[in-house]
């Protein structure tokens, strides 16, 4: 079995590169799906947060504002620092769970989607890093449309809330530049694919 971390920030484009990666029969396994099963209603993560920030993070019927809590945590540190302290060990936990899952049932390869891969230390764990990378006036301008509830400053503040991308490079096996369209990036992306297959026989 092949792994594959897959990484990059905010709107690079990972979760289109990971469906690409699907569509040619690789498994997924999705940080943000897991940090979203994570904090819902009766979960430990979920429990841990109302009692550090409040009941004023909740929707009437008890889920989570995530956009409210996003808009705490991206314009404060410490505040993201803590939340970030009672979800990632679970986050780690979890997607542990799923590589072992996924070893047991013979998977060719497996690819981790996580923007935070590199601080979460998930990187050790990979035979591969790919770094979806974007320049930064395109990577403002694909946040502020797809996340069209966020003002300006909360786009940048959620930019500046991770390692920087000439960080991340260091930590790069594969670069996959996104600043272009979609029939540029699925080349790079169907590249490396054949580069991989191929190099497993
Ligand atoms: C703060 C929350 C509630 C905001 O929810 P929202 O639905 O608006 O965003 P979503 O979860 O879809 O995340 C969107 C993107 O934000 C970035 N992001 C999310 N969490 C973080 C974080 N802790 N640090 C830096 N960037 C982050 C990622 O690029 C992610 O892909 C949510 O992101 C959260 O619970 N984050 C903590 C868990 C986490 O670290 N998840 C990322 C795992 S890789
Ligand atoms: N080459 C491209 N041309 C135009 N739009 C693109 C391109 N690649 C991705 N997008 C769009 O940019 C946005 C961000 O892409 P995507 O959601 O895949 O990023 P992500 O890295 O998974 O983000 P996040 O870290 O928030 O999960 C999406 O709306 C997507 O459709």
């Amino acid at each position: 079995m092949k792994v594959i971390g897959l990484t990059g920030g905010i709107a690079s484009g990972k979760s289109t590169v990971s469906g690409i990666l699907r569509e040619k029969g690789a498994y997924i396994i999705d940080a943000d799906e897991i940090s979203k099963a994570l904090v819902e209603p009766g979960k430990p993560a979920y429990l841990e947060i109302v009692k550090h920030f409040g009941q004023e993070i909740l929707n009437e019927d008890g889920s989570l504002r995530r956009k409210k809590l996003g808009r705490i945590v991206f314009a404060d540190k410490e505040k993201l620092a803590l939340l970030n302290k009672i979800t990632h060990p679970k986050i780690i936990e979890e997607i542990k769970r799923r590589l072992e899952e996924a070893a047991n049932r013979n998977e060719n390869v497996v690819v981790i989607d996580a923007a935070l891969l590199i601080e979460l230390g998930l990187y050790k764990m990979v035979d591969e890093v790919w770094l979806v990378t974007i320049d930064e006036k395109t990577q403002l301008e694909r946040l502020l449309k797809r996340d069209s509830f966020l003002e300006e400053k909360e786009a940048k503040d959620r930019i500046r809330a991770q390692m920087p991308q000439e960080e991340k490079v260091k930590y790069a096996t594969r670069i996959i530049n996104n600043s272009g369209d979609f029939s540029q990036l699925l080349k790079q992306v169907e590249d490396y694919w054949r580069e991989l297959v191929e190099s497993k026989n």
